[in-house]
């Protein structure tokens, strides 16, 4: 099987990468909730388990599902310089800058043999207590409390759609916008770098060394030739700008025309896939509040610059004109304002799709499901009460590696 080759939305997915939700959610605190980007503190058992019911609906569909923490493992043990290689950037990209501190964390994460232990700890944050600091070293360090967490967790890495964004037989290795979720890139740094199965296999479209930031729940593959891309409150132009003049120039990229979406910034509406995703061949779900007509921007490549032309037209219409035939958009719970606010804020529009007209969804948006059933789709319902609560969706969940041409 090719490492990376994705070039639709629904086509049969047949590997997909997931992350189970770890003790990085037990290092979330209500003043970090912000910061974290999270709205509550999941219940991290029950949320387990809603994450093995999402994985074991896509085992049931024929979909190979692989961890980002097993993959993780699996490259710092290719050799022991890749594993000190890796420990050492992860310290200094947590932030910590002292000669002495880098050294009692590099001792201390070295000191965890077990590979997928090792890579569990970075993703669930330290607390001071759990490392052993000699007192007669420094006062400073000894004088604050004990109990404080000196490298943050990084809970928001379930959501395995943003970090890098699967693009034909390449990635997007992303420059988040916050720093809390641009740590999370470095896994995917190692892994197309240093894993046996993508080391030199996956071209990369971008990098999380480029200035300007784009996330992957902005990144829909309409078709082999077509990229949609949100100008959002995650991903600003000038991201989408180097993303064109990268990938019309690798003659390895089918991609002829980046769709850049401008949707409204703000938290509600974070990546392009929170308000509009593809669930069959002719059918989007979309959120009411980019029903009417959309600015967008097709992007072609004109020599060796790029050709920027400004669309205001209606979604369907846009879409319409790209996939070469009428489309159906869905509204969140029928358009209903109350209804799909609030289905829309826990992800009613944020399906995955596993293959055309059979998609995955939040169990709690039952007014939007209700619907797509009456659309004639195969609704796949998973439980969400505790995954939810970090304001991602099924879609969020999961970034596809491999799916049918
Ligand atoms: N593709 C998506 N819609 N991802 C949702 C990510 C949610 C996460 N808490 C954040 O704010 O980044």
């Amino acid at each position: 099987m090719v490492a990376i080759h994705v070039t639709s939305e629904i086509k049969p997915l047949k590997k997909v990468l997931l992350h189970r939700p770890g003790k990085e959610l037990l290092n979330l605190t209500p003043d970090t909730l912000e910061r974290l980007l999270f709205d509550d503190i999941p219940f991290l058992p029950v949320a387990q388990k809603e994450h093995d019911r999402f994985a074991e609906i896509l085992k049931e569909n024929g979909v190979e599902v692989v961890y980002l923490e097993d993959l993780m493992a699996e490259t710092i043990s290719v050799s022991p310089e890749i594993r000190e290689k890796f420990i050492k950037q992860y310290i200094v990209e947590a932030n910590i800058h002292t000669e002495r501190w880098k050294k009692i964390l590099f001792d201390y994460f070295d000191s965890i043999k077990d590979p997928k232990e090792l890579v569990l700890k970075t993703m669930e944050g330290l607390n001071l207590k759990e490392v052993h600091v000699s007192p007669e070293n420094s006062l400073v360090d000894l004088v604050s409390e004990s109990d404080k967490l000196i490298i943050d967790p990084m809970p928001n890495l379930y959501f395995t759609r943003d970090p890098f964004a699967s693009v034909g037989d390449g990635v997007t290795l992303n420059k988040m916008y916050s720093i809390t979720r641009n740590r999370e890139t470095i896994y995917a740094e190692y892994i197309f770098n240093f894993h046996p199965e993508y080391k030199g296999q996956v071209e990369k479209w971008y990098d999380r060394y480029d200035e300007f930031h784009i996330e992957g729940g902005d990144v829909l593959n309409i078709n082999e030739t077509t990229l949609a891309v949100g100008i959002s409150q995650r991903t600003c132009p000038e991201a989408i700008d180097g993303l064109a003049h990268r990938i019309f120039k690798n003659p390895k990229s089918k991609i002829e025309r980046i769709l850049a979406v401008n949707i409204p910034n703000n938290r509600a509406m974070m990546h392009l896939d929170t308000v509009f995703t593809q669930i069959d061949t002719d059918k989007f779900t979309v959120h009411p509040g980019i029903y009417g007509e959309l600015q967008v921007f097709e992007v072609t490549p004109k020599g060796d610059d790029i050709l920027v032309k400004e669309i205001n037209d209606k979604l369907e219409n846009i879409l319409a004109k790209y996939l070469g035939h009428p489309v159906t958009l869905i509204p969140c719970a029928g358009g209903d304002r109350i209804a799909s606010e609030r289905e829309q804020w826990n992800d009613g529009s944020n399906t995955l799709c596993i293959a055309p007209g059979v998609i995955v969804v939040y169990d709690r948006n039952d007014v939007t499901n209700k619907i797509l059933r009456e659309q004639g789709l195969t609704v796949l319902e998973m439980p969400s009460a505790e995954l939810s609560r970090g304001r991602g969706g099924p879609r969020c969940m999961s970034m596809p590696l491999v799916r049918e041409d």
